[in-house]
């Protein structure tokens, strides 16, 4: 690891040489959230969105997290979906069903996926619907702080526009604090239609991590973690802020390379 550590306001970052070492640490990161959120309420909510991060995630797979983690107590969402067929290649479910879930015992009824029968603003609704049943019986635990769910971990990818899940920049929906799931239809990376968290459902997260590897990504990750303010104030990335939970960072050291802490760090 090239360095971590916490930076301010409750975030910390992980900047990686090596993105085995990213992959590696991701993993005992998820497992050790899992670990603990099955002690304090025997169940674990984690969401997923799609890209690469899903293959990062892989070592979940592997020994020793494979037998060691509570699969069948993980209840898996989804933080933004595309509204396509479960089976068509840009389902972020079929994503992870067919390179992360299958290897591991997440029972399929514990699988929330979307109704992909529905239009995105049907989808969406059922969707937040699905997840205010599960808040009522405590199985996603709900905020201190507001009436939104409260997921033990949501983990972002993060384009490199700066959009996290499928937030995008100058995007209305970025700014509703109404609904807990909505919808978009003119999606600027495709597919145009898409359900997603909207960002109070995001920072009410008891975990957040946003992964972002490549070079590509490096000027949203420093306009989103450096204090570059007025540039940017509306940027989804740096939107994300836990109003109560913890916020980390993966990033590989291209991913990072722009970051002001970095270019100090090697001065
Ligand atoms: O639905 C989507 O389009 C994805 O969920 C998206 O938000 C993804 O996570 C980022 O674009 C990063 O993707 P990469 O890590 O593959 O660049």
């Amino acid at each position: 690891m090239a360095f971590s550590g916490a930076v301010k306001e409750g975030r910390e970052l992980r900047i990686y040489e090596d993105l085995d070492d990213l992959r590696i640490d991701l993993a005992d990161y998820v497992a050790d959230l899992s670990e603990a959120a099955v002690k304090e309420r025997g169940t674990f909510s984690i969401a997923l969105s799609g890209g690469s991060l899903i293959g990062l995630m892989g070592e979940l797979c592997r020994p020793p997290h494979i037998e060691t983690i509570d699969w069948p107590l993980w209840h898996v969402f989804w933080a933004d979906e595309r509204v396509v067929p479960k089976n068509h290649p840009d389902s972020n479910y079929k994503l992870a069903k067919d390179h992360l879930l299958p290897k591991v015992l997440v029972l399929p009824s514990q699988m929330h996926s979307i109704n992909d029968s529905l239009s995105a603003k049907e989808a969406a609704e059922e969707y937040e619907f699905l997840i205010r049943q599960l808040v009522k019986t405590r199985l996603v635990a709900v905020s201190e702080t507001s009436d939104c769910p409260k997921f033990d971990l949501i983990v972002l990818g993060m384009g490199s526009d700066g959009h996290v899940a499928s937030l995008f920049p100058n995007h209305s929906v970025v700014d509703d604090t109404e609904d807990w799931v909505t919808y978009i239809t003119d999606s600027p990376k495709p597919p145009p239609e898409r359900i997603t968290f909207t960002m109070p459902v995001i920072n009410a997260a008891a975990n957040i991590a946003v992964v972002a590897i490549g070079s590509s990504k490096a000027e949203a990750v420093h306009l989103a973690i450096d204090d570059v303010g007025r540039e940017c104030p509306s940027l989804p990335a740096k939107m994300v802020k836990p109003t109560s939970g913890k916020l980390t960072w993966f990033l590989d050291k291209f991913a990072a390379s722009k970051l002001d802490s970095c270019a100090n760090k090697s001065e």
